[in-house]
């Protein structure tokens, strides 16, 4: 039976570290770290995520604030939000929570953000920063996985790495870093995606699974070799009779997957709330590096 790769109490410990510094600078007289989050349209989920990201900042005592705007804004206006954030010298970091509606072009609003305070990691800048293992902003998702196998210990070197999805902010992210030269990394990797024929192929062989492509109990344990480690990114909410309405699900047949592998994140509570630790993280960073600070 596979042990947990349990997240949500990973993440406890990474936010009560952060509070702990946030007193300390609060005792020498200095500003709290302020991270902003821009919800565009009215997409449950996301309002679900951008909510929990408020009362994550409140915990650790950072300040936040959520800038809504409705799902018809127009992308200058986006524009003009973005370059005023990135002058404010009271806001150290900002996401623009993703998608976004159509008329909108996301590349230009990520191109948008000054990378000093991409505190998601997504712009360019950054990712090739994260790419050439310099110093910067890892993307959260990627980064709370990392951190969850560093906290575990779980050797990762010569290891075979193999991710299915190839997303901006998971799967490719997730597939360089596993790959770096840092630990943990030196993985040796494959990264699939819609058009790999006969994924278990791949699967099969793998030491360490990756799965975020958002669909449902894909990852069975006839694809997986005993032993492995399996971790799962996708969230899916699937409708119910419960007072929610929905529960969510991950791409990994988790009962059957939990049999054969060593070690298995839960869907709720692995790397979810990892992501929301890592992008307090991110603006711990972006407040301490900030220009705007001694
Ligand atoms: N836990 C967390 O913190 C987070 C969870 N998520 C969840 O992770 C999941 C993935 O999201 P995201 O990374 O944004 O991905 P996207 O939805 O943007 O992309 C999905 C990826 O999966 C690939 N894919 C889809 N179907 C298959 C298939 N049958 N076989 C192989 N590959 C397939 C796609 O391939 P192609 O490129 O060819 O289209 C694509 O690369 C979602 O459930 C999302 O909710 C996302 C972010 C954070
Ligand atoms: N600019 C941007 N940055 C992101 O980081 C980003 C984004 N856009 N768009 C959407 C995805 C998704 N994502 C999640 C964050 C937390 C949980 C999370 O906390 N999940 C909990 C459950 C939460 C619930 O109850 O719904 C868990 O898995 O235990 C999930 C998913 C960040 N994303």
């Amino acid at each position: 039976m596979a042990k947990i790769l349990d997240g949500l109490k990973v993440s406890k410990e990474i936010k009560s570290e952060i509070k702990a510094e946030v007193e300390k600078i609060i005792k020498s007289k200095k500003r709290a770290p302020h991270l902003v989050a821009i919800l565009v349209g009215n997409n449950g989920a996301s309002k679900t995520y951008v909510n929990s990201k408020v009362k994550d900042c409140q915990e650790v005592g950072f300040t936040s604030s959520l800038l809504k705007f409705p799902a018809t804004v127009s992308e200058a206006e986006l524009l003009e939000k973005i370059n005023e954030l990135n002058h404010s010298k009271a806001v150290d970091g900002f996401i623009v929570q993703l998608p976004l509606p159509k008329q909108i072009d996301q590349e230009k609003i990520i191109m948008a953000i000054d990378p000093r305070k991409d505190v998601d990691g997504f712009h360019p800048e950054n990712f090739g920063k994260m790419a050439l293992e310099m110093d910067t902003f890892l993307p959260a998702t990627p980064f709370g996985i990392l951190t969850l196998l560093e906290r575990y210990n779980i050797e990762t070197k010569g290891k075979h790495c193999v991710i299915i999805g190839r997303s901006r902010i998971v799967g490719k992210p997730m597939s360089i870093l596993m790959g770096r030269k840092d630990f943990p990394g030196n993985s040796t990797v494959t990264l699939t995606h819609s058009y790999t024929p006969h994924i278990e192929k791949f699967t099969q062989s793998a030491d360490i699974v990756i799965t975020a492509l958002g669909d449902p109990h894909f990852l069975k344990s006839e694809m997986i070799k005993k032993g492995a480690i399996i971790v799962d990114v996708g969230i899916t909410r699937v409708d119910d009779d419960s007072k929610k309405g929905y529960h969510l699900t991950g791409d990994v047949d988790f009962e059957s997957c939990a049999e054969k592998a060593a070690w298995i994140t839960p869907v709720p509570g692995g790397v979810g709330p990892m992501t929301r630790a890592m992008l307090l993280k991110n603006t711990l960073l972006a407040y301490k590096t900030s220009v705007y600070n001694d």
